[in-house]
């Protein structure tokens, strides 16, 4: 028997998140789930019953005394309540316009979840919606996010009614997507979110097929054997038990908040960089939650012992004469998509002074292409203890400080393409100034 996958699509109305999935389950052999249909059926149900949209304590009763059942035809999911298969009704224009109330209520979605995690008995899954991947299978490797600009999403969905034989306006159609919309990624329960290592396609610029090759391609480069195998862990723990005690031990070096390094997924480290200390500071606190490639010029390779051991505890190669290396942007790319962490210096070069300089534009395009979250760090006293200009090694105390990890959501928030990349740079060495302040004005204890 073939593995099982959870392959969870998300994204807002019209953005293809059906379509693709369909094909994906045609194509994985996987059971095709429309959650939408499921909040479709609540709202579907209390319309059936005169029951007030708006009002939870009136939804609640009638939602519990009902009962669903499921059934697979066709590698997709059905469902009747009270005997009944709402069957197309679940499109009809007073559902669409009462779904997102009903879908916002705590309570709603919590009987729809737990009816979705169900499905996992049915085998491998295409199941779509708005919280798939980051409430209903959060675990899962297999996370997209499809989105489309608002115009072409209006545009398919007046397409599709109007194939129904419904009469409503493309400009109806754009602002009743643009009310869901709102009310779904605004509401406080399971908001409408990219969900954290979350792959997003913008569906805009493909035809389905297009779209589908896009997610087929991810899911299989997710299975390809981990790149993460580039760091031979061996040498790894070895490299950072040893550092790690020189910096104990010369540096009293102590981390603050490393549990901020999420264990698992894509995640860029970004830290400050004044001294040659830096990495393997950050690579022996780091360790504790997981191991971490770095980034680091190509002219230490050089040495072949040097460049075999860098090799060997994952260090990506950087041509720093060329600009932006696109080659090592890809490795470092390709190494976020397949869930690994990779470290970086947003700074480019060491400080020359020790005080926080502008990142370099390159940091913009990896975060935003690497579609990983970002764990801002400050390292304190690195400068004090080996600077680019002092003569040698002084043994000053070095502190590691983790913040709190900007997510792919507020990184999205900047705007999409080019102009976001500076926004983005920006952004990581804010953080990392206020850690630098925060940790100066003693407010960081542990
Ligand atoms: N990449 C695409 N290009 C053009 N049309 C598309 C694309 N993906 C989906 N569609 C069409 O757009 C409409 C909405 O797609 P659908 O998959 O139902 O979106 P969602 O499930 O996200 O609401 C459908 O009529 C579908 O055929
Ligand atoms: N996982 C999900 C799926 C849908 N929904 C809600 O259900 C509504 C209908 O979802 P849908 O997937 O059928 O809508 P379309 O994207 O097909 O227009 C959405 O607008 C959301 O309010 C949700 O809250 N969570």
């Amino acid at each position: 028997m073939s593995k099982q996958r959870i392959i969870a699509i998300d994204g807002p109305a019209a953005s293809g998140k059906s379509t693709v999935a369909r094909e994906a389950a045609k194509r994985l052999n996987c059971v095709y789930v429309d959650s939408g249909a499921f909040y479709r059926g609540v709202t579907w149900k209390m319309l059936r019953e005169g029951v007030n949209t708006k009002n939870p304590l009136a939804v609640l009763p009638v939602l519990l005394k009902s009962k669903w059942k499921f059934e697979v035809r066709d590698r997709a999911v059905f469902f009747s309540i009270d005997g009944v298969e709402p069957g197309e009704a679940l499109r009809d224009k007073d559902v669409r316009e009462a779904v997102s109330d009903i879908a916002a209520m705590p309570a709603v979605r919590k009987f729809v979840v737990s009816n979705l995690r169900k499905l996992k008995k049915l085998g491998s899954l295409a199941m779509e919606g708005r919280d798939i991947g980051s409430v209903v299978f959060p675990k899962t490797p297999y996370k997209f996010y499809l989105d489309a600009n608002p115009e072409e999403r209006a545009k398919r969905r007046h397409a599709e009614l109007i194939a129904r034989g419904e009469t409503e306006k493309a400009q109806e159609v754009m602002e009743s997507l643009e009310r869901r919309d709102k009310k779904d990624s605004t509401r406080k329960a399971a908001p409408l979110k990219i969900a954290d290592g979350a792959y997003v396609i913008d569906t805009s610029e493909y035809d389905v097929e297009g779209v589908a090759r896009v997610l087929l391609g991810r899911i299989s480069d997710l299975e390809k054997p981990r790149s993460d195998k580039m760091i031979n862990p061996i040498w790894y723990r070895i490299a950072c038990k040893f550092l790690g005690m020189g910096l104990k031990v010369c540096n009293n070096i102590q981390a603050y908040g490393v549990q901020n390094v999420p264990k698992s997924g894509g995640v860029i480290i970004a830290s400050n960089h004044a001294s040659y200390l830096d990495p393997p500071a950050v690579g022996a606190c780091s360790r504790r939650m997981r191991m971490t490639h770095f980034m680091a010029r190509d002219t230490l390779f050089k040495n072949p012992l040097m460049g075999a051991f860098l090799h060997r505890v994952g260090v990506i190669p950087l041509d720093r004469e060329r600009g932006g290396d696109l080659k090592a942007m890809k490795t470092a790319i390709q190494l976020l998509k397949d869930g690994a962490c990779v470290a970086l210096f947003p700074e480019g070069t060491r400080s020359p002074d020790g005080n926080l300089q502008p990142a370099k534009p390159g940091i913009g395009f990896l975060v935003a292409k690497g579609a990983a979250p970002v764990v801002p760090v400050y390292v304190h006293g690195s400068y004090e203890a080996w600077s680019k200009h002092s003569d040698g090694f002084q043994r000053k105390p070095i502190n590691v400080i983790y913040g709190k990890l900007i997510t792919q959501e507020e990184i999205q928030a900047l705007g999409r393409g080019k102009a976001a990349y500076p926004l983005i740079g920006d952004l990581i060495m804010q953080r990392i100034a206020e850690l630098k302040q925060k940790f100066e004005a003693g407010e960081i204890t542990e």
